[in-house]
């Protein structure tokens, strides 16, 4: 999956540079979509992201993300994120869970899941 994202004034950490846990954010929640997409419901449970290089704000970025492998309920995902240039400025690898809407519903809200 590829996405097309721009971080800005709401995401700072450095000056003019993207908060570490922002960028982090944007990444799970990426992962969050590709599983939606590809209709399983899976949370994470564990995420690791390198930082490469300063990500800039109101610079735009290609991130990607994929299914590496998947071993039962669980998932094994991959992405970075690259400039304008080509050059990798992110990358994270994480394990999603495959749960059962049950698992949503401990949050006590009513918007469980929908697959695509
Ligand atoms: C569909 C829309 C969803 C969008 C989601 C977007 C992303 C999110 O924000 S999700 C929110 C954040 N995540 C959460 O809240 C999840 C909280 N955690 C949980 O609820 C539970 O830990 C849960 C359900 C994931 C798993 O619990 P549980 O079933 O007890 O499994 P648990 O024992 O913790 O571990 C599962 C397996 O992972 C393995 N494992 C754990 N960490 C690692 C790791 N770092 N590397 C490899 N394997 C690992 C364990 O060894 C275990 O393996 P096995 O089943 O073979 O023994």
């Amino acid at each position: 999956m590829r996405a097309r994202h721009v971080f800005d004034e709401r995401h700072v950490g450095a000056p003019g540079i993207a908060h570490g846990g922002a960028v982090a954010t944007v990444l799970d929640d990426l992962f969050g979509f590709l599983l939606y997409l590809i209709g399983e419901p899976a949370v994470t449970r564990h995420l690791e992201v390198g930082y490469r290089s300063p990500v800039l704000l109101g610079t735009p970025y290609l991130l990607e993300a994929g299914v590496q492998r998947r071993e039962g309920r669980k998932l094994f995902v991959r992405a970075q994120g690259t400039d304008e240039g080509g050059a990798a400025v992110v990358e994270a690898s994480a394990l999603f869970l495959v749960v059962g809407l049950e698992h949503f519903a401990r949050g006590g809200g009513d918007a469980a899941p929908v697959a695509p």
